[in-house]
């Protein structure tokens, strides 16, 4: 069975869920049902207040695998239909990492095909949440490379946990990559044309006070109140009411989203012929071997 099928079997309503609790909710909300709906997405809803909490535990790292991916978006895909759902707050479910970027193990050894239906999942998850009708917040609780940068600035507002190990940027460069034009668009739509082009070409990772200043995230808060000022924020965006800032948030978006939709093909071709290069391959290889010495 293909992937997305599985996953999808997985997560219907009535299959049996590995791993999944039922309980009160952590954040504080009083009516708030805690449900593991996937092996790697928890989420936490709180129907009184209009709002999930969705939390990546994909261990190590939060690495955006194609299962993650997958999982992620098929999660969203349900809380998008769930009319009780107006907000979603994304987050780690363990501090230390939000997401260490795309799963670099993807992108290594692997054949064209498999290339091709990766890139596809990373596209179909950044138009899921760029285009999402939610109020989207990130309660960034760990370090924020790359991917998982990416993420955070699909979201309407970031909220950054004040600790200098978490750095936070699209650092492909250093990496002897690039980031496409859509991740590129991203972030010149959060923080200009200018400080996007110098962060991209140096492949930069803010430090919280720096990313503070260049407007990549919202507010840097004490650790222990990354998720309960995300919460907060939130309900500033839910008090705008839903359709006007849907249309308000669609105009603004509408002509990064039509960029992609209508090359989006041609992207998938570039990022396999890129990716399939052997000295990419053998860049990427060296990466990932320097990262795995450390710990053997
Ligand atoms: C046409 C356009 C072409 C291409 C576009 C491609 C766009 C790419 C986007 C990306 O997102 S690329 C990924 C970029 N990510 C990074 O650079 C982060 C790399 N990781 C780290 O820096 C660190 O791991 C950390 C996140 C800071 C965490 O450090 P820590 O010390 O806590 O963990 P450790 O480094 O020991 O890692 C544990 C374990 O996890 C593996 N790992 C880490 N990151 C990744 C990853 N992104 N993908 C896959 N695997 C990853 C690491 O190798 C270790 O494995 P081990 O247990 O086997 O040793």
């Amino acid at each position: 069975m293909a992937l997305v099928a599985r996953v999808r079997a997985l997560l219907l309503p009535g299959s049996r869920l590995r791993g999944a609790t039922l309980g009160r909710a952590a954040n504080g909300g009083g009516a708030g049902a805690r449900r593991a709906l996937s092996h790697r997405v928890l989420v936490e809803a709180d129907p009184a207040a209009g709002v999930a909490v969705v939390k990546f535990r994909n261990p190590p790292v939060n690495s955006l695998s194609l299962e993650m991916l997958t999982e992620l978006g098929i999660c969203l895909e349900k809380l998008e239909n769930d009319k009780t759902v107006r907000g979603i707050v994304l987050t780690a479910d363990r501090p230390g990492i939000f997401s260490a970027g795309l799963d670099l193990t993807e992108m290594c050894g692997r054949n064209p095909a498999h290339y091709a239906e990766f890139w596809k999942a990373v596209q179909e998850l950044w138009l899921r949440l760029y285009q999402s009708n939610m109020a989207l917040g990130a309660a960034i609780n760990g370090t924020c490379p790359a991917g998982g940068c990416l993420l955070s600035l699909t979201c309407d507002y970031r909220i950054l946990a004040d600790n200098p190990k978490y750095t936070i940027g699209l650092n492909e460069t250093q990496l002897g990559i690039f980031a496409p034009f859509w991740f590129k668009d991203t972030m010149v739509n959060t923080i200009g044309h200018r400080a996007t082009e110098r962060a991209l070409q140096l492949g930069l990772l803010f430090t919280p006070a720096e990313a503070l200043q260049v407007g990549l995230v919202d507010q840097v808060v004490p650790e222990d109140q990354v998720q309960s000022t995300a919460l907060s924020v939130m309900s500033q965006w839910l008090a705008i009411p839903d359709h006007a800032r849907q249309l308000t948030k669609t105009m603004m978006r509408k002509a990064t989203v039509d960029q992609l939709l209508k090359h989006r093909e041609a992207d998938i071709q570039n990022f396999v012929s890129f990716i399939s290069r052997d000295s990419i391959q053998k860049v990427l290889q060296v990466y990932l071997q320097k990262l795995r010495k450390k710990n053997h």
